[in-house]
């Protein structure tokens, strides 16, 4: 532990319990207690747990260690190659499950879909608890869309491969939930902690543009483009971004005026907002 924390990992006691739960094969909560941490381990535990402690010194995300991270009710294989899924993103799966499950109790099911999808943590979120709900997930990037493909096996979401401002065609007009966290870190906000900044993949990152909102703006009018008239748009943004996502939103006249709804943590960290009027023409 004293390892983690000279190497300045965050909640070193929590990393150091999940690596040891990893190792020993069972839980964290089925640890017990840190008197665990002092007693001898098994052959070749005590080898495998210092090779992952040296590791996470070396800032090397916890989530990449034990190969899964876990969101709302499920958990996604990670690793190399994509963005791991954030507690704040549950609270906008939290939007968009709530809006699902509304439509679906007044027409019977919803087409609900994430566009950004990464691992995967949104649409199998939405799938596993929205019956009813038929979910699409799009996904940019080669190696995210791997493991997207790998957490979505089986769980009926619909998997994409392509750019989220232009895909999804068939679906215009006929969404009631389009969910997304995109990228959207301006170029000149380079996240402080390594795990961040070395390990998740920079198009994960980075929305481009000189405030971060290039591609979320994509995203924006791809998803009014979507959205059945009165369908719920929600998006996941920076905690100083409150604002201009708001206005960017609602500069493109296609929406009920934007609202920003907070994480668990009471920050500003999502925009929400209702499509207004008739369907787009193409
Ligand atoms: C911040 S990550 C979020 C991943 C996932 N939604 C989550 O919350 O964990 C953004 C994801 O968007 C993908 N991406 C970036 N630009 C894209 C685009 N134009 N179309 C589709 N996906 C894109 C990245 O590859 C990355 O997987």
């Amino acid at each position: 532990m004293r390892v983690l924390e000279r190497a300045g990992v965050g909640a070193p006691r929590v990393d150091a319990e999940v690596l040891l739960g990893f190792v020993l094969g069972v839980s964290r909560g089925a640890l017990g207690s840190l008197l665990v941490l002092d007693r001898e381990l098994p052959d070749g535990a005590a080898a495998a747990f210092d090779a992952l402690v040296e590791r996470r010194a070396r800032r090397e995300p916890l989530q990449h260690l034990t190969g899964v991270a876990p969101f709302r009710h499920v958990e996604l294989a990670v690793g190399p190659g994509v963005f791991v899924p954030r507690p704040e993103t549950e609270q906008v799966a939290q939007v968009a499950i709530d809006e699902a499950r509304r439509v679906v109790d007044e027409r019977g099911s919803a087409v609900v879909v994430d566009l950004c999808t990464g691992s995967g943590a949104i649409a199998l979120a939405v799938a596993t608890e929205v019956p009813g709900a038929r979910v699409h997930a799009v996904e940019l990037d080669a190696a995210a869309h791997a493991w997207a493909a790998r957490n979505l096996a089986g769980s009926g979401v619909t998997l994409v491969k392509g750019d989220a401002r232009t895909t999804l065609r068939e679906l215009d007009g006929a969404v009631d939930v389009v969910v997304s966290n995109p990228p959207y870190v301006p170029p000149d906000a380079v996240p402080r902690d390594p795990e961040v900044a070395e390990h998740d993949p920079a198009v994960a990152l980075y929305g481009l543009g000189a405030d971060g909102l290039e591609v979320p703006r994509g995203i924006t009018a791809a998803a009014a483009r979507l959205l059945r008239p009165g369908g719920l748009y929600v998006m996941e943004h920076a905690e100083v971004q409150d604002a201009a996502a708001r206005a960017m939103v609602d500069a493109t006249g296609l929406y009920a005026p934007a609202t920003t709804a907070d994480d668990l943590t009471g920050r500003p960290r999502m925009v929400v907002a209702r499509r207004a009027g008739a369907p787009v023409e193409h």
